[in-house]
């Protein structure tokens, strides 16, 4: 497991990642996404879980319809490492490939 990451390398992580934000009380981020419906929403997940297994790096996740909530952070360090940082690109990458919500929405 990676090491927890300096103040400096978490703040330069978390100005990388524009869409999360800081978990209050706790060393995790959160980025909330929202899909076009539920089809987009549970592929994005399934897409997800993939990644999450090939890195045996797993988010904390909820799902109501086209909303899915994601808390990330390595729970053996007890803080955010580089692995919840990857993660969150992987995340990133995969949701931009899917059908968003409708603007009225
Ligand atoms: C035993 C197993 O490898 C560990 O529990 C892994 C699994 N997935 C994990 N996921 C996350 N987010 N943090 C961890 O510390 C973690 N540890």
């Amino acid at each position: 497991m990676p090491a927890r990451l300096s103040p400096e390398a978490r703040a330069a992580a978390l100005a990388a990642l524009p869409g999360w934000r800081e978990v209050e009380g706790r060393d995790a981020i959160f980025r909330s996404l929202r899909f076009a419906d539920f089809r987009a929403a549970f592929g994005f997940m399934a897409q997800v879980a993939l990644v999450a297994e090939r890195m045996n790096h797993h988010p904390e996740w909820f799902n109501v319809y086209s909303r899915v909530d994601v808390t990330l952070s390595t729970h053996d360090a007890g803080g955010l490492t580089r692995l919840d940082v990857e993660l969150a690109q992987a995340i990133d990458r995969i949701a931009a490939t899917l059908p968003p919500p409708s603007p009225s929405e």
